[in-house]
């Protein structure tokens, strides 16, 4: 049954009017979250009742009746009245669509904006939702990348020393709980600089990687690995129970860096060196406990490497000695402590005097006159070797003036001046050199520089364009140590070079050793067939010098002939060389 009754016309209109407004009403609150379902139920009951009630009163039409008035009726009923006005279904129809359309314009665009503008708003919300959502994820995961970053180390992703004190720490507490002790172990790759600096930095990386996961490897997962520095690492070994457990653990390390790596085609092999500390013997805290075995890591390398030592409490004091000799070969250049040497160099052929290589000593205040080996590393690792490399030049442009002031005859004779792998890389240094040939007033073909094969192979492209600016300027280059290093033969065809030195450890053993001796042919071939000039190094017997001498080399240099000696001592062998010219092997071993 309807709740709806449409008893005259009036009430029709009415009714009409009214399922108008349920369902305006309807349309408007469908959406809406904060109105009740109840009520929505409830109009939309409403609106199909008052719906249901039109159409049924429409499906008969509507008549007037003089004695009742308006009434809906049956047709049949409605055509047997002679007083009725017959409003037909049509007519009704035409009204109320008239009247809905009417109300529509009113108030749909209102919903329909309403509705657009809220789901709109909806969209947007959604949006910004997930715009925010997306922001919020990626603003966490730059946080997490620097928290990353702030803590790990790029190249191999290992712990670095700020998470690695932090983790020591962690252990120290899980020890002491656990009643057992915890060590640390610096190990640090033995001769990686040389890996660097002749195959360059990418293969360096690449051995740095894979001594890492051979690191991971060889501990248990709960023990940490970090990467501190260059080609330091260090391991946390938690859990210990003894010293023999830690020995076990380190000679797995030594055994994992023993075996090859195999990078751009080079099977490279290395060692490393590893010192250990204690908890709590030799420290309780991070600091110390990484302190001391850092100082045991050297009195491996000292050792000769390949090796793990202990900390002892006298490692310190060799710390710190080695702290002390950085700052005095600080002050070494300001109080004028470097001397230079020369040592001669003689065309085998001729027994001519050809050159001399410029060799510096460091007089120490309390140590004596210290080898270049004994400090030159040093100089290196603190950068110190770029001021020291100018003196260098300095010192031999002015000895040169001198002996050309004093009318020695310089012609044919070159002073040969070593640059470190530094040294070649900074910016300026052609312009440095030739600034200083002009304060002294020297002429470029006096000049010869060396530079070692691992240096100029550690970035042969930028070395180029250097070494050719000197060329043009008539300064000749010659690499050293040749055959210590990993040359590639097509960059060695196309470098600009004039002479190659065969490295000493070649030739020493000769004429006993079959390698060297084959080692040393091959160099003068290689030299032959490049067209460049060959010299020997540390020529210390008669037989090596034939040998060399034999085979075509151009050049020897080595205490057979004269040890390196300082600048006024050399002078005589300039004396000699003249001796030597009109009778060659007299005054000169040739
Ligand atoms: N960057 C710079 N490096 C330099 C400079 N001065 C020297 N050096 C490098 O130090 C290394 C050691 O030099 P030194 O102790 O002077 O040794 C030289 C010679 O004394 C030694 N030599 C020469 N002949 C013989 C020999 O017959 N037997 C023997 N046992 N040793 C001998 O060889 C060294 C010269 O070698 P090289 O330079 O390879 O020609 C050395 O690598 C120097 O390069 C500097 O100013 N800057």
């Amino acid at each position: 049954m309807s709740l709806f009754k449409i008893a005259t016309p009036l009430s029709y209109w009415i009714l009409v009017a009214l399922w108008l407004f349920i369902l305006v009403l309807y349309l408007r609150i469908r959406h809406q979250d904060q109105t009740s379902t109840a009520m929505k139920v409830l109009l939309s009951v409403l609106a199909l009742d008052a719906l249901r009630t039109l159409f049924e009163s429409l499906y008969f039409g509507i008549f007037r009746s003089a004695q009742a008035g308006w009434l809906p009726a049956d047709i049949v009923g409605l055509l047997s009245q002679p007083d009725m006005v017959f409003i037909p279904k049509l007519v009704n129809l035409i009204v109320a669509v008239m009247v809905l359309i009417l109300l529509l314009r009113r108030w749909m665009p209102l919903l329909v904006k309403e509705q657009y503008a809220q789901k709109q708003q909806i969209q947007q919300l959604s949006v910004e939702v997930s715009e925010r959502e997306q922001a919020e994820q990626a603003l966490r995961d730059t946080q997490e990348h620097f928290r990353h970053l702030a803590h790990h180390d790029t190249l191999t992703g290992l712990p670095n020393r700020a998470l690695l004190l932090d983790r020591i720490q962690q252990e120290i507490y899980k020890a002491d709980r656990a009643d057992k002790t915890l060590a640390v172990l610096f190990i640090d790759l033995d001769r990686f600089k040389q890996i660097n600096d002749s195959l360059g930095h990418a293969a360096g990386d690449e051995v740095l990687m894979m001594a890492a996961v051979r690191l991971k490897e060889t501990v248990r997962q709960d023990d940490t690995v970090s990467r501190i520095g260059g080609d330091e690492f260090v391991a946390v070994i938690n859990g210990v129970a003894d010293v023999a457990a830690i020995v076990e653990v380190a000679t797995k390390i030594l055994h994992a860096m023993e075996q090859s790596f195999d990078v751009e085609n080079h099977q490279l092999y290395m060692s490393c060196s590893i010192g250990v500390s204690l908890y709590t013997q030799d420290g309780d805290d991070p600091e110390t406990l990484l302190r001391h075995a850092d100082a045991a890591m050297y009195r491996a390398k000292s050792e000769g490497r390949n090796t793990v030592e202990f900390y002892t409490s006298d490692m310190t004091d060799e710390v710190l000695k080695r702290m002390m000799f950085a700052s005095q070969l600080r002050s070494a250049l300001d109080d004028d402590q470097f001397v230079l040497y020369y040592q001669p160099q003689y065309d085998l052929s001729t027994g001519e005097l050809v050159g001399v290589e410029a060799l510096i000593r460091w007089q120490h205040p309390q140590l004596g006159l210290l080898c270049p080996e004994e400090f030159i590393p040093l100089a290196e690792e603190t950068g110190l070797i770029v001021p020291i490399g100018d003196w260098v030049l300095r010192r031999a442009c002015r000895t040169l003036r001198r002996w050309m002031d004093a009318g020695l005859d310089l012609n044919r004779m070159a002073v040969n001046i070593n640059l470190s792998s530094k040294q070649l890389r900074h910016e300026h240094l052609s312009e440095q050199v030739l600034n200083v040939l002009k304060e002294f007033n020297v002429p470029a073909e006096n000049i010869e520089l060396e530079i070692t094969e691992g240096t100029l192979m550690h970035d042969p492209k930028s070395a180029a364009t250097v070494l050719q600016r000197f060329m043009d300027e008539g300064i000749e280059i010659a690499i050293d140590d040749f055959g210590t290093g990993y040359s590639s033969l097509s960059y060695l065809k196309r470098l600009p070079i004039n002479k190659l030195k065969i490295d000493r450890s070649f030739v020493q053993d000769i004429p006993e050793s079959q390698s060297d001796m084959e080692i040393a042919r091959a160099v003068i071939a290689l030299a032959r067939s490049l067209n460049l000039k060959v010299v020997g190094e540390g020529v210390e017997t008669e037989a090596q010098a034939a040998f060399l001498r034999e085979e075509g080399c151009d050049i020897g240099q080595g205490f057979l002939y004269s040890k390196p000696i300082p600048e006024h001592e050399m002078v005589a062998h300039f004396t000699e060389n003249a001796l030597s010219s009109s009778c060659a092997g007299s005054a000169v071993r040739v």
